[in-house]
């Protein structure tokens, strides 16, 4: 396993339409889960280009998926775009848990997955080589979701 966790703790801003908490950006491992407090800011990006605010639920936590988890799924799920938005009034804590898997496994697509419509999407890969070009090229960011074409065949 490869996982790892994150607490963020964002300062009350005074000009939270000039700044983000954390920038665009989809998250690298398999899923992830979150838990945030009451002043909401995390936002998704939906396939309409339109940004939409994610509302914090009592006793319920958000499950992303990530980037790796694109290729498990032989390119027909997506991983989430999202970012966090800063509050004018309060500060904000979330807590991320990042799950991925052993970054020395070679990631194969489930046969199942592969049919005439979804041919074969991505060549048999480690997290650790896809981390490695992702450093190697600096890939920003917002752009390692794009990167995973790179994988292709
Ligand atoms: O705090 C949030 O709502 C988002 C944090 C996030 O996307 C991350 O830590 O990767
Ligand atoms: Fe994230």
């Amino acid at each position: 396993m490869n996982s790892t966790g994150r607490m963020n703790h964002y300062h009350v801003c005074s000009d939270p339409d000039s700044v983000l908490g954390i920038p665009v950006h989809s998250d690298i491992q398999m899923t992830s889960i979150l838990y945030q407090d009451g002043a909401g800011g995390l936002q998704v990006l939906k396939d309409d280009g339109q940004w939409v605010g994610i509302r914090r639920e009592e006793s319920t936590l958000v499950v992303n998926i990530s980037d790796t988890f694109i290729a498990l799924t032989n390119g027909i799920l997506h991983s989430s775009v999202h970012q966090a938005v800063l509050n004018s009034k309060k500060d904000r804590y979330s807590k991320f848990y990042f799950y991925g898997i052993d970054n020395t496994i070679t990631l194969t697509m489930p046969l199942e997955l592969v049919t005439k419509e979804h041919p074969l999407k991505y060549r048999p890969f480690t997290v650790q080589e896809h981390r490695n070009y992702l450093m190697e090229n600096e890939i920003p960011l917002h752009g390692t979701r794009s990167a995973l074409a790179d994988r292709s065949r």
